[in-house]
């Protein structure tokens, strides 16, 4: 059996003026990589304000194509989820959530994705993956995008689940259970830029339950000065 040294803290982010009143619960779930998760980032009010934003406009999962002769959209078979993206726009709730998530991360929040919410019913996951795309994928330019990769996940839990529906690290040998208005986070890329495959995760599925998640990604190019350069090119990850 393993032991690691995992700690729980109370995170002001470095005296983050927002935070010195008002901390952060934070559990580290591994060291390396470093995946940790977040507690009460959100109120049960914010979250049917976001459910409520989100409903309509709810569809199927989809994923991109690659094929010979086509390069189209299609429902993902191994993704059973539905999802619906949100802006700051949307509502005041997803303004000041994009503004908690910034506090928290010490993270820019200018080259972010919208925000991801996700339903998954009884059987709904999502397998194995990385956010960001294989270095083979890079090579072949599939995936390039203005911003950059997804340095960064921050996966918030909008409902508790009664059975399943946990977050497996799979290579890490760790998974975080979706509690309510908690967040995992944890960087997919090493300060090199490289891609760290040991964040290799998913959904596990849903036993008995309904399970609402979040996901606001990251991308790089707006960190160019919040994340900090190592002069150790093999330097890894550290959230705090
Ligand atoms: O919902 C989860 O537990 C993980 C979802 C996920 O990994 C994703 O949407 O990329
Ligand atoms: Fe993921």
């Amino acid at each position: 059996m393993w032991e690691r040294k995992l700690h729980c803290y109370l995170h002001t982010n470095n005296g983050n003026p927002w935070l010195m009143f008002n901390p952060v619960k934070v559990e580290e779930l591994w060291d390396s990589p470093h995946i940790v998760q977040f507690y009460d980032v959100i109120t049960s009010a914010e979250v049917d304000k976001i459910k409520k934003l989100a409903k309509p406009r709810l569809f199927r999962a989809i994923h991109f194509e690659d094929k010979e002769d086509s390069e189209v959209f299609q429902k993902a078979a191994y993704r059973i989820t539905k999802v619906s993206w949100l802006n700051d726009t949307s509502g005041p709730v997803i303004a000041k959530l994009t503004r908690r998530i910034s506090e928290i991360t010490g993270l820019s929040m200018n080259t972010t994705e919208e925000l991801q919410v996700a339903n998954y019913g009884v059987g709904g996951e999502y397998p194995p993956h990385l956010d960001v795309a294989s270095e083979d994928d890079h090579r072949k330019r599939m995936y390039d995008h203005p911003d950059g990769e997804r340095i960064a996940t921050f996966l918030i839990y909008l409902s508790e689940v009664e059975e399943g529906g946990g977050t497996a690290f799979v290579r890490a040998g760790v998974a975080a259970k979706p509690i309510k208005g908690s967040a995992v986070f944890w960087y997919n890329m090493y300060p090199s830029g490289d891609i760290d495959i040991r964040t290799f995760h998913g959904a596990c599925p849903v036993i008995i339950g309904n399970k609402w998640a979040s996901n606001k990604w990251i991308r790089e190019l707006g960190e160019s000065f919040h994340r900090q350069c190592k002069l150790d090119r093999n330097a890894d990850n550290r959230i705090f």
